[in-house]
């Protein structure tokens, strides 16, 4: 980690009401003095006025000092809140780089310091990436969960308990002489227990690739059925192509839309048939079978009890009078009328919701998930063997885990990976 001090705009691409102009590092300080003169008290906003080093007025801006380490960084920072017009902002960015030498931002590069200088921790950051890439409303409640530490809590109290446990096991290795080798006390054992309930807890919930990716439901049915129809008529669109020449659609047709905050996927297919269809339409049929494979809910159209097993029955087409009719269909539906559709729609997100983490509650991703899943096998390890030294082995496996469920050991390249997300300035 480089110590030198950087800048970035940290607000939106200019022309904006206002441009955030962020500095951190241990020469922020005379980079406001440099520009504004004297510095206002520590993070209290004041007026100044701008000048480049010929004493130029570039613009009059609030400023803010965050004096480190009790900053956002952790480092000493400086803020510029000025007019987010593009040649003050461009102004005050050339002043910073070439009269007074700061280094502009990589992206991602103020939390990278945050990180280094231990203000959050690995899952915290992971957190913020979320929560700045976050679109719909679960998405945010989660993301901002994780930002705000509450996997990083749970990873403290699960290290203290394992501590906690692995003194019990030094306990018993210290006093076992001759005949009472390898007596574990039975509170261990039901702590252990309760321990692996509760880690099992948290990997049995739903993950954030499910919140991210959305609630996939795939329309599928034989030619004609009217999937394009009603996937347009979900998704208010006009996505799909619709003719009555059976065989139009070939490639999936995905959107995404969130309704209620619930993050939804729509895949339209290619009808399905056995016989008769012509090279692109089978490659269509083919890619229409995979996306089913990955669906977490299959709308079918086809003929009653045809579809996949647990597929939704619908029946559509319902303005039309003679049709065959659908005895156990979960939804009665036309996409000409429209009717029905809101109902579909409602029970959909109902599910859809069912299968998401609750509104603010903590989402493991999948590096998450394999850290917490390893402290897990770790505990079930314990729990098998009886010899204190092997049990203090596997107890130290799982401290292991955590240590880089929080970041304590990271690689260049998984921090590479995760800052790299960022936009510059963050
Ligand atoms: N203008 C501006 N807005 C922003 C940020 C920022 O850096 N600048 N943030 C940037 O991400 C977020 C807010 N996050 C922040 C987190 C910690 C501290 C901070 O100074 N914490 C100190 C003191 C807390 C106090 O006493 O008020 C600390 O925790 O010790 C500031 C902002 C969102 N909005
Ligand atoms: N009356 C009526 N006609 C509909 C309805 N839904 C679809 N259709 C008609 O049925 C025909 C086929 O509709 P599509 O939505 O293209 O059917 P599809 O299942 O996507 O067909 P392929 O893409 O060929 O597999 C079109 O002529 C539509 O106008 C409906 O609810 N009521
Ligand atoms: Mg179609």
């Amino acid at each position: 980690m480089s110590d030198d001090t950087i800048f970035a705009l940290s607000s939106g691409a200019p022309p904006a009401a206002i441009g955030v102009i962020r500095i951190s590092g241990s020469g922020a300080g005379d980079a406001g003095r440099a520009l504004a003169g004297d510095l206002p008290e520590p993070r209290r906003a004041a007026v100044r006025s701008l000048r480049n080093s010929e004493g130029e007025l570039l613009d009059e801006a609030l400023v803010l000092w965050f004096p480190g380490p009790g900053s956002a960084t952790g480092e000493d920072l400086l803020e510029f809140h000025c007019h987010g017009g593009r040649a003050i902002v461009a102004a005050v960015k050339r002043t910073l780089a070439s009269r007074v030498g700061l280094r502009e931002a990589e992206p991602g590069e103020f939390t990278r310091r945050a990180f280094a200088n231990g203000r959050i921790d690995l899952a915290e950051a992971e957190g913020l990436a979320d929560l700045l890439e976050a679109e719909t409303e679960l998405q945010r409640a989660s993301a901002l969960a994780m930002a705000g530490g509450t996997l990083s809590r749970q990873a403290n109290l699960w290290r203290e308990e394992l501590l906690a446990l692995s003194a019990i096991v030094e306990a018993s290795l210290d006093f076992s002489d001759e005949d009472d080798v390898d007596e574990l006390p039975p509170s261990f054992t039901s702590r252990l227990r309760e321990f692996s309930g509760e880690v099992a807890q948290w990997l049995s919930r739903p993950t954030a690739e499910r919140l991210k990716d959305g609630y996939r439901i795939v329309l599928a049915g034989p030619p004609n059925a009217g999937k394009s129809s009603l996937f347009n008529a979900l998704t208010e669109s006009q996505g799909a192509i619709i003719s009555p020449h059976a065989g139009t659609t070939r490639d999936l047709i995905e959107r995404s839309v969130a309704i209620s905050g619930v993050p939804l996927t729509f895949v339209d297919t290619a009808g399905l048939r056995e016989e008769g269809a012509e090279e692109i339409e089978a490659i269509g049929i083919a890619r229409a079978r995979d996306a089913l494979e990955t669906a977490d809910c299959v709308l079918w159209l086809g003929e009653e009890g045809q579809g996949p097993p647990q597929a939704w029955e619908i029946e559509t087409k319902v303005d039309l009078p003679d049709r065959p009719g659908k005895a156990s269909a979960v939804s009665r539906v036309s996409a000409e009328t429209g009717s029905g559709i809101g109902e579909l729609v409602e029970k959909l997100v109902r599910t859809a919701r069912d299968a998401m983490p609750r509104p603010g509650e903590t989402a493991l991703n999948r590096r998450q998930r394999r850290l917490v899943s390893e402290l897990g096998i770790a505990l079930a390890g314990a729990g098998r063997v009886s010899d204190p030294l092997l049990v203090a082995e596997r107890l130290r496996t799982g401290r292991l885990a955590l240590d880089a469920l929080v970041g304590r050991t990271s690689t260049e390249d998984m921090l590479d990976g995760l800052f790299g997300r960022f936009c510059i300035g963050k």
